[in-house]
């Protein structure tokens, strides 16, 4: 037989049984805690116009992107970020409004990454975009969500640690770095790439202080997680500013009651380039990547014609289930069942046992109808 006919392709797979109850229940979790926060849901196809995932847009690389053709030869890709296609949605049926949006969604995404990355090439996320709001109100909103998304499922031992990239960008201007030099060396910190880092500074012979700063920045046993620190670096209005944001942002989230969450890292830089602000991104034990990923993005929506700030931030479920799952935190699922047996070619019993089912089933006790297997064994587990 065709090998292929049974097996998936790499990176992709098969959930089910008690695995995929797990996940429904957990998505279950944390769509109440971001509904109590307002968030209303919204779905995007999962097919989109290449050009919502362009160059321009700042998010997934091309040679990441699943294209295809449809037949009046357009190219399609499958969204590889929510983000952008929130951003089209809202842009396209939200023009006018001036009140804050408030969205959450749940789905798949595609890359199509190298095998040898060992990376799910389809990941279900689920997230939330607040549009339309500025404010370091706004962003303590989101992070304090995220708390308590992740904490509605059981998860205990996490943080969630915060950057800014304007803190960055104005070290770089301050630096005197061209662009070229700055998005490799932000590709390079985003890695956490010390020695690659290293090896650029000394190549563009950049002086110091700015050396040695930019190189913390990549450190990942030296992050420069005091604010206090980061200010005393920089002389530049653009990390000072960004850095004043932070301040603001640490007090509100301590009137939020999260604060023991909470860490920073100057150096948290992502591979998207649509944030233009506070970013930030949730870690917990037995699972190597960030569980949750998120950051402001005030220049997208002007890409598609509606100019306004946003923040937002989604869950990878996979993994936030897979640290779950290591962590030994207990999911409760729906019990199973039960099973109404009836005696195979006996008519009046079959028409009993319906009746049965059908009553157990109006009182929603999820029940199966089945032949029974013995001739004596009838049983309703
Ligand atoms: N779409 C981003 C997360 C995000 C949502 N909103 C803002 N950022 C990601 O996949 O990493």
């Amino acid at each position: 037989m065709n090998n292929r006919l049974l097996h998936t392709p790499e990176g992709v797979r098969d959930i089910y049984g008690k695995e995929y109850a797990r996940k429904l229940a957990v998505e279950q979790k944390l769509q109440n805690a971001i509904h109590c926060f307002g968030y209303e849901d919204i779905q995007t196809p999962s097919i989109e116009f290449f050009d919502v995932f362009s160059k321009e847009i700042g998010t997934t690389p091309s040679k990441e992107l699943y294209k295809f053709f449809d037949k009046e030869g357009n190219t399609l890709v499958l969204r590889p970020d929510f983000t952008p296609s929130i951003a089209r949605c809202a842009a396209k049926y939200f023009m006018e409004e001036k009140v804050p949006l408030r969205f959450s969604y749940n789905g798949n995404t595609f890359t199509n990454t190298s095998n040898l990355q060992g990376k799910l090439k389809e990941v279900t996320q689920m997230g939330a975009e607040l549009i339309g709001d500025p404010s370091v109100e706004a962003d303590a909103e989101v992070i304090s969500m995220v708390i308590e998304a992740l904490k509605s499922t059981g998860l205990t031992r996490f943080q969630v640690t915060i950057g800014e990239v304007d803190y960055f960008r104005g070290l770089c201007e301050e630096a005197g770095l061209d662009e070229d030099t700055e998005k490799e060396l932000r590709s390079c910190i985003s890695g956490k790439n010390f020695f690659a880092a290293q090896e650029l500074l000394e190549q563009k012979q950049i002086p110091e202080p700015y050396h040695s700063i930019l190189l913390k920045l990549a450190d990942m046993f030296e992050n420069i997680e005091s604010l206090e620190d980061a200010k005393s670096l920089v002389k530049n209005e653009r990390s000072l500013q960004a850095i004043a944001r932070l301040e603001k942002l640490k007090k509100r989230l301590e009137q939020y009651g999260v604060a023991e969450y909470i860490t920073f890292d100057l150096g948290m830089l992502s591979k998207y380039q649509y944030y233009t602000g506070v970013v930030f991104k949730a870690y917990t034990y037995g699972i190597g990547d960030a569980v949750v990923k998120g950051g402001r993005y005030d220049n997208l929506l002007r890409k598609f014609g509606k100019d306004t700030a946003a923040i937002g931030f989604v869950i990878v479920i996979d993994d936030l289930l897979e640290a779950l799952s290591r962590q030994k935190v207990v999911i409760d699922v729906p019990a199973s069942g039960k099973i109404m047996y009836y005696r195979a070619g006996d008519e009046t019993d079959y028409l009993v046992k319906l009746a049965e089912a059908a009553k157990l089933r109006k009182e929603g006790i999820p029940t199966v109808l089945s032949p029974e297997i013995t001739e004596n064994e009838e049983a309703d587990q």
